[in-house]
């Protein structure tokens, strides 16, 4: 059997996404998630995408999320858009993390990403209490701000985020104790009151170009340390998204997403071995 997909990204953050929403695709593990994810031996992605039915009427079909080492999470920003612009009209998603809003707009789309959480369940009460300056650190990444938006992020902002060796202090931040879901380690530099530079290890993904999720948890802790205004535009390696944390408390987010190609696998090619 062959399965359709469509590469997509946004500001280069990859994405396999295969629709099951019409007609129903076999069972995607996180086994056979890695493998398609895999740059060398499949067809190579940040996280793949896999859009199903609704399972009720509060959203209109539902988006789930594997990062390229197969682990399913809850939200993913650059994937909204792409989503928003296969989908070509606006639609209530439902994910993990709860239901986003998402509309293609000119170049791209604008996603509703709901309200942020500052203290998630997997930090300890000691330190969820403080989620504006943890009292924690790894070498010259100290005192960072934690912020939900569907999935958990660290932010640490620093004087220059190009210089901080992110991807040997990523992961070890990412597998810390402290963090049992693991977590997005986020480096950040304010350039201005509306403007940030930012760099991402993702949680199972590692070095990025773009994290959506991560530019609003960003924006977010700026705003609440009263670095920045509530709307900044955050610039990523991939470049810059809009971010806009509204008075309701809801984060929108606007940037673009693009079709690479089309095309299609072989089922059992990456289902062999997969428990009967
Ligand atoms: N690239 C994404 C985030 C994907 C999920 C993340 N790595 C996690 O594990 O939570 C984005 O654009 O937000």
């Amino acid at each position: 059997m062959r399965v359709p997909f469509t590469k997509m990204h946004g500001l280069g953050n990859d994405f396999i996404v295969l629709d099951g929403r019409e007609t129903a695709l076999p069972a995607i593990s996180g086994r056979i998630a890695a493998a398609l994810a895999d740059r060398r031996e499949g067809i190579g992605c940040d996280q793949l995408i896999l859009l199903e039915p609704a399972p009720d009427v509060s959203a209109d079909f539902r988006m789930r999320i594997f990062n390229a080492d197969g682990g399913e999470v809850e939200a993913c920003g650059n994937a909204s858009r792409a989503v928003a612009l296969l989908h070509g009209r606006p639609a209530r998603v439902l994910t993990d993390g709860g239901v986003i809003a998402l509309e293609p707009a000119i170049g791209g789309a604008r996603v509703d990403m709901g309200v942020p959480r500052f203290g998630w369940d997997e930090i300890p009460l000691a330190y969820a209490m403080d989620t504006l300056s943890m009292p924690v650190g790894w070498e010259e990444l100290e005192n960072p701000s934690a912020v939900n938006v569907g999935n958990p992020h660290l932010i640490f902002f620093v004087s220059d985020c190009d210089a901080v060796e992110l991807d040997r202090l990523g992961p070890e931040i990412e597998r810390d104790p402290l963090f049992p879901q693991r977590v997005n380690v986020n480096v950040a530099t304010i350039e201005a009151p509306g403007r940030i530079r930012l760099r991402v290890w993702e949680r199972g993904a590692g070095l990025t170009r773009a994290c959506g999720t991560g530019a609003c948890a960003t924006a977010v802790a700026a705003a609440r340390r009263g670095l920045t205004g509530r709307d900044v535009t955050v610039t990523l390696p991939g470049g810059p998204l809009d971010i806009s944390w509204r008075d309701d408390g809801r984060i929108l987010m606007t940037g673009p997403a693009t079709e690479s190609f089309r095309g299609s696998f072989e089922w059992e090619d990456y289902a062999k071995g997969e428990a009967e």
